[in-house]
């Protein structure tokens, strides 16, 4: 397929504004759907394991689908939770916990702020934010390549397991993909779990 940067950014804004649609009653249900989605789905994955599980995700922005009711039951299942930190073009994993101290990045994104961060590699799964997917597993994000960088050379088979989480309207059919976009093994929205033929 031939496709633009102009076209990709065009999309970027239609998702970014369909997303910000959403009324505060539609974000919560979605973020709640997504807790029962994630116990259906994936829960098996995490609890039912010898050592305890390292799991990233994010502090919700610009309208994007909130882990925080996900993260609560992390916190509860002893699962450790981490949020990313942009460090030089790519992201570094720092645990979030209740007593976490902040700092903002340049989007005005909080960031928890540590003197220890787990390289990305050494997590299990990470939930990752997007502006759109399709059940291919192709993924286009807020433009900044962070993750992309981050998970270059990751195996599709080696940890971690990426998976995103996205409001239903954040689907379309085929999204116009880039060499080097990273590949989802799957996706968590309110009402589905998506696997990928990755
Ligand atoms: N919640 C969340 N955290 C995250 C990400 C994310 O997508 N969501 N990121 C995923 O990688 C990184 C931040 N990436 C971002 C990239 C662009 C913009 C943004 O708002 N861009 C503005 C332009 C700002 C400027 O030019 O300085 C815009 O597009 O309006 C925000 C976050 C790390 N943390
Ligand atoms: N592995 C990489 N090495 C170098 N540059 C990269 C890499 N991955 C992405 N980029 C650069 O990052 C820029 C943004 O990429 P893209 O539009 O795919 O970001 P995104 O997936 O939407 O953002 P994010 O992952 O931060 O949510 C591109 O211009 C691309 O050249």
């Amino acid at each position: 397929m031939t496709h633009t940067k102009e076209s990709r950014q065009q999309l970027r804004q239609q998702l970014r504004q369909a997303r910000r649609s959403l009324s505060t009653t539609e974000q919560a249900n979605a973020a709640k759907h997504l807790v029962k989605q994630f116990q259906d789905n994936l829960q098996p994955l995490l609890i039912n394991s010898p050592s305890p599980k390292k799991v990233a995700l994010y502090l919700a922005n610009d309208g994007e689908i909130c882990p925080q009711y996900l993260c609560e039951f992390f916190w509860q299942s002893k699962i450790q939770t981490y949020l990313p930190v942009i460090d030089n073009q790519e992201l570094k994993f720092a645990v979030y916990t209740e007593s976490s101290q902040w700092q903002s990045n340049q989007y005005g994104i909080k960031e928890p702020v540590a003197t220890e961060y787990l390289s990305p590699h050494d997590l299990d799964l990470v939930f990752l934010p997007l502006v759109g997917f399709d059940k291919q597993g192709g993924r286009l994000g807020m433009g900044g390549g962070f993750y992309d960088r981050t998970f270059a050379n990751k195996k599709v088979h080696e940890e971690p397991l990426l998976i995103g989480l996205a409001h239903n309207c954040q689907q379309v059919d085929e999204l116009p993909i880039e060499s080097w976009d990273v590949p989802l093994q799957a996706i968590l929205t309110p009402s589905s779990f998506i696997e990928t033929k990755t």
